[in-house]
């Protein structure tokens, strides 16, 4: 103790005094400083040859030498962030000004894609979508969307542009507007949920294209209600029980066809929408429960249905036990895997057993129909 006194004092001496607290609260200050400009510099540097140019949608980002051959760029393209945006399918938010909607939805979102989009891909020019995934609200659009990102000849807006239901008055330029650049066999995407469910929906995407590749993913209508109702409750914790709403009346077990989780599951009537201006071989039905059991079987599927190589294969995903759901392994350029955020993958409330097979035997006609129409029993019975 005797040795320590000394120190201490001089300690004490040091603190007590406020000019030298100052100097080394600057020091401090000065040396964070240092240390973030440093991971900032590391970062960019990363990034060769990009500069920042101004686009409609604020700062992006787009290579300093432009033109690269299309051959190029794909090699040299990045594996496209990974992001998990909650479906906005709920919200009553048309709105009139450009690119509100993303621009909201990409609060959320990190790193912002876009910018991303053109950190890999600064050449070629924005393009309608020739391909979306309209359907199924709570299906697993999120998953295949991302999953097929990892494809070098897709090109896909990450936010959700409900064009066709919400922003259509806004005019195709403006959508157009929200595609991230592509080059010459890159397909477009985007996915909207809510498209399947909207009676325009069908008659707009045909004047835009009568071509456009149209993919749903479909689950069994029991679980997406129950899924769908998971989210409602996550965000309104005080709405009725899923038992309550279900039923016009109780007693009598009349469904209640009006409310939006139960009428969302009645696939064949929503597709014979559809089918007045699609013929059913420009429709490709994925199976959401196959999206989880076997996502690079399903995605081969796609993948040839969008007339590109399979290249996603069994080595992109792994099997997640703590997600309970397959995941993507990260492309080249990082170890790190990656799994959807926790809004995807909810734990369900435990339904009334009886309500769930009432709920069964009310959706299996429509069910039969709908294997009927497609060509392909999904196997919900
Ligand atoms: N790989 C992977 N990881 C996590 N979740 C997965 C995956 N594949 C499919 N799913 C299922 O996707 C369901 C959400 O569907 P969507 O993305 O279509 O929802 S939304 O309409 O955009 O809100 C989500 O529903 P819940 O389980 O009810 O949360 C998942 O079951």
């Amino acid at each position: 103790m005797e040795y320590c006194s000394p120190v201490f004092h001089n300690l004490h001496a040091f603190w007590s005094s406020p000019v030298k607290k100052k100097l080394l609260l600057l020091s401090i200050m000065f040396v964070v400083w240092v240390y973030m400009l440093y991971s900032c510099v590391g970062y960019c540097s990363t990034m060769p040859g990009l500069v920042m140019v101004d686009t409609p949608r604020g700062k992006e980002t787009a290579p300093a030498t432009g033109r690269r051959s299309d051959l190029v760029s794909r090699l040299l393209a990045k594996p496209q962030p990974w992001e998990d945006v909650e479906s906005d399918y709920e919200e009553p938010s048309i709105r009139t000004a450009a690119s509100r909607d993303l621009l909201d939805a990409d609060r959320d979102r990190v790193p912002d894609p876009s910018a991303m989009s053109s950190f890999s891909n600064g050449s070629g020019s924005k393009k309608l979508p020739q391909a979306i995934i309209i359907g199924v609200k709570k299906g697993g659009t999120r998953a295949l969307l991302e999953f097929l990102r990892v494809h070098p000849d897709i090109r896909a807006v990450g936010a959700e542009p409900h064009f066709f239901d919400r922003n259509y008055e806004n005019g195709l330029e403006w959508y157009r507007d929200l595609m991230p650049k592509t080059l010459e066999g890159q397909i477009t995407m985007e996915k909207t949920p809510s498209y399947f469910v909207t009676r325009e929906a069908p008659a707009r995407i045909s004047a835009m294209s009568r071509d456009t590749k149209l993919i749903v993913v479909v689950r069994d209508p029991v679980t997406r209600a129950i899924s769908d109702y998971t989210q409602t409750l996550s965000k309104k914790p005080d709405i009725p029980s899923f038992e309550s709403l279900t039923f016009k009346n109780r007693t009598t077990g009349l469904i209640d066809t009006s409310w939006s989780a139960i009428q969302i599951g009645i696939y064949a009537k929503h597709l014979d929408n559809w089918l007045q201006y699609f013929p059913m071989d420009q429709i490709l039905f994925v199976s959401g429960e196959r999206l989880i059991s076997d996502p690079a079987g399903e995605l081969g599927r796609v993948q040839d249905f969008l007339g590109l190589k399979r290249i996603i294969t069994d080595k992109h995903f792994y099997f997640n036990q703590t997600k309970g759901f397959p995941c993507l392994k990260k492309a080249e350029g990082s170890s790190k895997p990656h799994c959807l955020g926790k809004t995807k993958g909810r734990t369900h409330p435990n339904i009334d057993p009886e309500v769930v097979q009432r709920l069964r035997d009310f959706y299996r006609p429509f069910n039969m129909k709908f294997y009927q129409m497609t060509g392909h029993n999904f196997g919900w019975d």
